[in-house]
């Protein structure tokens, strides 16, 4: 969505104007796709939880699943990947520990569910995800005012 407005890929974009022109237009399209009845899988960047008005207006707004990975589980899917600014750096895997370390506690504060991402399958993972929203839209024990279990790890 962001490419296709600025017309580059992200990681220009960065170079070019700086990460927090970048987050004012995150902040923007995400308060776009967010507001209104429309359904749909949103994914957004890594970073959209670091404004609380993102984590205030997804929380309010969608359905939020954390997909949680450890920094070395995140290293081993993208040491190959040039296509991330913030680990195009020396020591990707020391970022990716610090980044760690500051945001999991934003992205549980963003989420209904977090979802530990490091064994299962993909299947495995989108049947859990799967399970949890017909869980938490089904009547039962929240409809008796029992809020859904937050974790589905
Ligand atoms: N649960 C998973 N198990 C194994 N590989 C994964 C898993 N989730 C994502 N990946 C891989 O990690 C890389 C980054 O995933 P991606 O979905 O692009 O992450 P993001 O949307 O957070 O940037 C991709 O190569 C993807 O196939
Ligand atoms: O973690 C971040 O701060 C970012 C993650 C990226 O999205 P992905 O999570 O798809 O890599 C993209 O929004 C930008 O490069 C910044």
């Amino acid at each position: 969505m962001i490419e296709q407005r600025i017309g580059c890929s992200i990681r220009t974009f960065f170079e070019r104007e700086g990460e927090e022109r970048f987050r004012d237009l995150e902040q923007q399209v995400l308060a776009e796709l967010t507001t209104g009845s429309g359904r749909g899988v949103l994914s957004t960047g890594g970073g959209s939880v670091l404004r609380e008005a993102n984590r205030v207006q997804l929380k309010q707004h969608c359905q939020v699943i954390y997909l949680r990975a450890l920094p070395e589980d995140v290293y081993r899917r993208l040491r190959h990947d040039r296509n991330r600014p913030l680990l195009q750096v020396d020591d990707p895997l020391q970022r990716l520990k610090d980044l760690f370390a500051a945001r999991d506690p934003l992205y549980r504060d963003a989420a209904h569910y977090v979802v530990d991402t490091g064994r299962p399958s993909v299947a495995t993972l989108v049947n859990m995800i799967m399970m949890q929203l017909d869980l938490g839209s089904s009547p039962g024990p929240s409809a008796a005012g029992e809020a859904p279990s937050p974790t589905a790890s």
